[in-house]
């Protein structure tokens, strides 16, 4: 194990999942980026098949990548042998699914369920069992369900004590897969907000993955997932205006990988009309990125603060959002695909 101090309790580097089937190789993850510092709460969030089930089923050590780094809490999920997976599933996660039969045993109560939990986990004894179980159903604001079946909970409630199971076994990671994907609209707000609460209170690092886009109302940071690597994330925070009044901000970033490359969001690229390869040009303080089509027209401005000017290939990137938090929309190393910006030099 790796010093867990210094390194975020998520980190996922070029992750790679290849899935073989009938001969035919879907690649699910294409070399995603994420880091979540301990503490955080983060939605992941993609249209359907963008790898978001595939990345939890990873950190939650049910399944093993093909290539690159997954580590959680210092765990290291490509390497780990079967014991340590146990324990790691036992001590070092928690997991809330979709579906309420992945979370509940349907013929013990609410409190027998938590109980079960700490048993397996071997957290918490006795009286300080019994105690516990009480602090986390009214954590998770159903305190009334102890004695109760899931048959005669609402859903809303049953993900609530399902809140609660995952978090028996005194987790460092919780980890929740479309949490809110069987519920309304209202319900799913209010288990996101339990899911905050129990976040701030315990301080528990928590990773919701989801297609619901209001998640990101519930969180600070949203990272957006196309086509199984992190494309644009969302931070939302509150400033204090001239007059003090409180308003809620929220950026819109590109991510940037290891090696340089971003994805164009796709209402760039179609703006722009850039495709094949694109003119990109270092400024002082930004990069210019310019159509790259032959014809005076689509060369880049002169200007005499350019320091380099390159061309880099696109791929006609497919995001589905524009950053909020740029005033310079064309502005940004134009990549779509994988050619890292400046790769090839301005002939
Ligand atoms: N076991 C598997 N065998 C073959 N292909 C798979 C397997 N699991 C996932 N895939 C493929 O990998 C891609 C990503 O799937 P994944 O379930 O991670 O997406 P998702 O974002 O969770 O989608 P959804 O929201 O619909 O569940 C899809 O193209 C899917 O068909």
């Amino acid at each position: 194990m790796a010093d867990t101090l210094t390194e975020p309790h998520i980190l996922c580097a070029d992750l790679v999942r290849i899935f073989t089937a009938d001969g035919v190789e879907v690649q699910a993850l294409q070399g995603l980026d994420l880091r979540v510092e301990p503490g955080e709460m983060v939605a992941v969030v993609g249209a359907s098949g963008s790898g978001k089930s595939t990345l939890l089923t990873i950190l939650s050590g049910l399944d093993t990548a093909t290539a690159g780094v997954a580590r959680v809490a210092g765990h290291d999920l490509l390497t780990m042998g079967s014991r340590e997976r146990v324990a790691y599933q036992r001590r070092t996660v928690g997991f809330v699914w979709q579906q309420t039969s992945r979370n509940l045993l349907p013929y013990l109560t609410a409190g027998e369920n938590l109980a079960v939990a700490m048993n397996v986990a071997r957290t918490h004894r006795g009286a300080d069992r019994a105690r516990r179980v009480d602090e986390l159903l009214e954590l998770t604001g159903v305190g009334e369900a102890r004695d109760r079946r899931p048959a005669e909970l609402s859903g809303g409630q049953q993900q609530r004590v399902a809140i609660a199971v995952a978090l028996a076994n005194a987790p460092l990671v919780l980890l929740a897969d479309e949490p809110t994907g069987e519920l309304d609209e209202e319900t799913s707000a209010a288990v996101l907000e339990a899911m905050r609460g129990v976040n701030e209170e315990l301080g528990v690092t928590t990773l919701i993955v989801t297609h619901d886009a209001t998640v990101s109302g519930h969180v600070r940071r949203t990272v957006q997932i196309r086509d199984g690597r992190t494309s644009t994330e969302v931070l939302r925070s509150t400033r204090v205006d001239e007059h003090g009044a409180e308003e809620h901000v929220a950026e819109e970033f590109a991510v940037l990988d290891r090696v340089g490359r971003l994805q164009l969001p796709h209402e760039f690229v179609q703006n722009l009309q850039l495709r094949d390869r694109v003119r990109l040009a270092l400024e002082p303080d930004h990069v210019g990125v310019w159509p790259g089509h032959d014809g005076a027209d689509a060369a880049p401005p002169t200007s005499p603060s350019r320091r380099g000017r390159h061309t880099a290939q696109v791929d006609g990137g497919t995001a589905e959002r524009t950053p909020a938090s740029s005033d310079d929309t064309a502005s940004g190393a134009a990549h779509g695909g994988n050619a890292a910006p400046g790769t090839e030099e301005e002939r």
